[in-house]
């Protein structure tokens, strides 16, 4: 107890120094009790704040652990994806390369469908299918369109006195004068057998005689070397022009009409079909 709770004035009494005392007691310890208070209430403070950060700090590890699961899921997820990104990288090279594949292909199909084999020049159908193409675009321009029809002469004579090679010899040789023979721009192919077509587009029908007198006289003129001698062989060859939008098959009937004439005539030249006549 400090000097200045014991210090009294001179008129007071025991019984009031013991009361002052008590107060003071008194005093002190109601201070103490609500220090006490305040502290339990700090306290419990205390303890709410540390049981929040406990929950808080719980919620932050399961997310932590949540976090980390996710990126070992999605370090996986990109691992499969990376994996599947090559394999489709691999499907795509391999298609590519499989069209490219099936590209080489159709081009040698279509050569092979276009290009008769034996003699080099085109192929029936490919002539008319070019040849209608030329019709549909000279049309438009208004010019003309010759056919020449043309079959080796007695053919099967030489089959028969030489054998089928010599046959297949002097059709290869009369496909590489028929090709040597036309300008670029006209269309030749195979008709079948011994028999030649010829498309001459833009042409005068005067100077596709003139072209076909040329072809006939080159083949009659050729040889070809074989065994100890050589084969030789002559054309005859008929000439009819496209008029108009006709089908392509009339000209070539007309074409065919003149051929049977030039067959008929001795073989070995050229006959035009002219309208009304054929000469
Ligand atoms: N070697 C060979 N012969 C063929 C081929 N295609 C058709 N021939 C032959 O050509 C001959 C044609 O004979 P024909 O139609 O009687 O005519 P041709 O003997 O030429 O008589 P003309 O046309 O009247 O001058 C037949 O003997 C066929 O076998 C072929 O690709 N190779």
């Amino acid at each position: 107890m400090s000097s200045d709770l014991l210090h009294q004035d001179g008129d007071g009494s025991q019984a009031d120094e013991g009361f002052s005392l008590y107060a003071q007691e008194e005093a002190v310890i109601r201070r103490a009790e609500g220090m006490i208070e305040q502290l339990d209430v700090v306290s419990n403070g205390v303890k709410t704040l540390a049981d929040a950060y406990r929950i808080g700090y719980r919620e932050t590890v399961r997310l932590v652990r949540i976090s980390d699961r996710m990126q070992l899921e999605l370090h996986e997820a990109n691992r499969i994806l990376s994996a599947q990104a090559e394999d489709l990288k691999q499907l795509n090279d391999a298609l590519h390369k499989e069209i490219e594949r099936r590209e080489r292909l159709e081009h040698e199909l279509r050569r092979i469908a276009s290009i008769d084999e034996l003699t080099g020049v085109h192929t029936r159908r490919y002539v008319l299918e070019l040849t209608e193409y030329e019709q549909r675009r000279l049309m438009r321009h208004g010019k003309g369109l010759i056919v020449l029809m043309m079959d080796l002469d007695h053919f099967k004579r030489i089959n028969d006195q030489f054998g089928h090679a010599a046959g297949d010899q002097l059709l290869r040789d009369f496909g590489e004068l028929l090709r040597g023979g036309l300008r670029k721009g006209d269309i030749a192919g195979r008709f079948g057998g011994e028999e030649f077509l010829a498309v001459l587009p833009e042409t005068e029908l005067d100077v596709a005689e003139s072209i076909a007198n040329r072809l006939c006289e080159q083949t009659r003129a050729f040889r070809s070397p074989w065994k100890d001698g050589s084969l030789h062989m002559t054309i005859s060859i008929g000439l009819a022009e496209v008029e108009g939008e006709e089908p392509l098959e009339r000209a070539i009937s007309r074409a065919d009409q003149a051929l049977y004439e030039a067959k008929s005539a001795g073989r070995d030249r050229v006959v035009t079909y002219r309208p009304a006549s054929v000469r």
